[in-house]
């Protein structure tokens, strides 16, 4: 096989098991993998969309355990490795032992971007447990250049064999995603990776400016299906490369076929850019929030974007979803009292 100038991971099988509320199972993930596998996609990611025990009342209860997902996916993957994520404070050593017992590859630690320095046990223990790591820093929007930096080198220092600029509100613009990328490009020795959420319809073109800029990993999610919007949808994504001359080694017609025959008649409606969505990327607000921001909005009749535009202004971070309800509540409060 030729050398891969970019090496893709897919992600609907995490990611976007926030757009169908965690509810994957054993045979969709068998069908899905099995078919990414044949396209040659070279990593896979199986989780709960919050990673390794995010199955919760707080995340969102998983239809399927999630070590029978990536059970499912290990046992039809030939070349394909199966990634898996983890937020410290969520998931565990624990859980990252057992996913590798059963045959994930690859561990993926994911903290806020100015808290990188909880990622060192779980970096560590990856290694010692012989998967390749990343460090996977979230809402990148939220810290300058040389901030991302700070936190990179952290990370490149705990063993990260790649960092990731994770744009997870789909904030960033083109020239933001250049600027980090390059800062990290001329700061850390490792590989560059980037993740990102279409909220804003910039998914594509900020992949493209991560790469221009030196990213050699990328996130991409079939029929963009991932958290908010979705993510860089992965069979554009390979074929506007492959346009560019820029080499993944993924089979493109397969990873049509793929995104038509198997995912798209899964999805309860198709991904797309909506009024909340589009708030998420414009208020900086992490995509995985949406639902529950929808979810409370109907429970406190209230607008679901003037909950999102007080989470953006109140910079709410992941594992902070309980904020939703208090706001939710003030708002209704504040709607319901005498001028
Ligand atoms: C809650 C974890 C989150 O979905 C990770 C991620 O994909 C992101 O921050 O974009
Ligand atoms: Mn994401």
């Amino acid at each position: 096989m030729a050398k891969q100038d970019v090496l893709i991971t897919e992600v609907a099988l995490r990611d976007g098991s926030h757009a169908i509320r965690h509810q994957y199972t054993v045979d969709q993930v068998l069908q899905i993998a099995k078919a990414l596998d044949e396209a040659n996609v070279p990593y896979i990611e199986v989780t709960h969309g919050d990673g390794l025990a995010g199955s919760s009342l707080q995340y969102g209860l998983s239809k399927t355990d999630e070590m029978a997902l990536i059970e499912a996916a290990v046992s039809v993957c030939q070349n394909a490795k199966i990634a898996v994520l983890l937020l410290p404070g969520i998931g565990t050593v624990e859980e990252l032992k057992q996913a590798a017992n059963i045959g994930a590859k690859m561990a993926r630690i994911a903290t806020h971007v100015t808290e990188a320095d909880v990622s060192r046990q779980h970096i560590s223990i990856a290694k010692e447990l012989g998967m390749e790591t990343v460090g996977f820093l979230m809402m990148a929007h939220m810290a300058p250049a040389r901030k991302l930096v700070e936190q990179a080198k952290l990370m490149e220092s705990y063993g990260a064999d790649t960092v990731y600029v994770v744009d997870s509100a789909g904030a960033l613009l083109p020239h933001q995603v250049k600027e980090r990328i390059k800062a990290l490009k001329e700061n850390i020795q490792v590989n560059i990776g980037f993740h990102g959420h279409n909220n804003l319809s910039l998914a594509m073109a900020n992949t493209l400016a991560a790469i221009e800029e030196g990213a050699t990993r990328i996130d991409g999610s079939v029929r963009c299906l991932g958290a908010g919007a979705g993510n860089t949808q992965t069979e554009v994504l390979v074929s506007v490369l492959d346009r560019l001359g820029i080499e993944t080694g993924i089979d493109i017609y397969k990873m049509m076929d793929l995104a038509e025959d198997i995912v798209a008649p899964i999805l309860p409606k198709p991904q797309e850019i909506t009024k909340d969505s589009l708030v998420l990327g414009y208020a900086g607000v992490y995509s995985s929030f949406l639902l529950h921001a929808q979810k409370a909005a109907k429970q406190f009749e209230v607008d679901s974007r003037d909950i999102l535009i007080e989470l953006g202004k109140r910079k709410v971070v992941g594992g902070q979803e309980d904020m939703i309800v208090d706001v939710a509540a003030e708002i209704a409060k504040k709607q319901s009292a005498p001028v």
